[in-house]
């Protein structure tokens, strides 16, 4: 077990948890477009630390993105597992491959 695969545990409690009792159920709660909308502002966050160069700040945004990426998943109902099922998939397959196929 993971340390994602732990957090997507804590995450999909949160479902089912009372929007005021915790900050994941609460944008849980607002609906799978504001989640969406909440990764898209993390990622910007990282995007732009990543072109500044500020390593120390982009390590932090990094766990940003990676938190509400499972929160997005969730509420789509997307396991972390189908994702890194994905992943196990491309291995071994070349990137240009890829991107052939689709
Ligand atoms: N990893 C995280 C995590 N990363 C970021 N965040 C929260 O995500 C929010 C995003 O930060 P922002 O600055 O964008 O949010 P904000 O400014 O407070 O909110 P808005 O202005 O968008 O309304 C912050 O409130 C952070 O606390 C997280 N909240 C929870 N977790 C994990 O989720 C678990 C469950 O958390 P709760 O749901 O709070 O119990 C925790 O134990 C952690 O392991």
């Amino acid at each position: 077990m993971s340390i994602l695969h732990d957090l997507e545990t804590t995450i999909l409690a949160r479902k089912s948890a009372d929007p005021d009792s915790s900050w994941t159920a609460k944008l849980l709660a607002k609906g799978p477009e504001k989640c969406a909308e909440k990764f898209g502002e993390e990622a910007i966050e990282a995007i732009i630390a990543a072109a500044k160069g500020d390593c120390e700040n982009l390590t932090y945004e990094s766990a940003d993105v990676l938190y509400h990426l499972l929160v997005m998943l969730a509420a789509r109902d997307i396991a972390l597992d189908d994702v890194l099922g994905e992943l196990a998939r491309r291995q071994g397959t070349s990137g240009i491959a890829e991107k052939a196929a689709r």
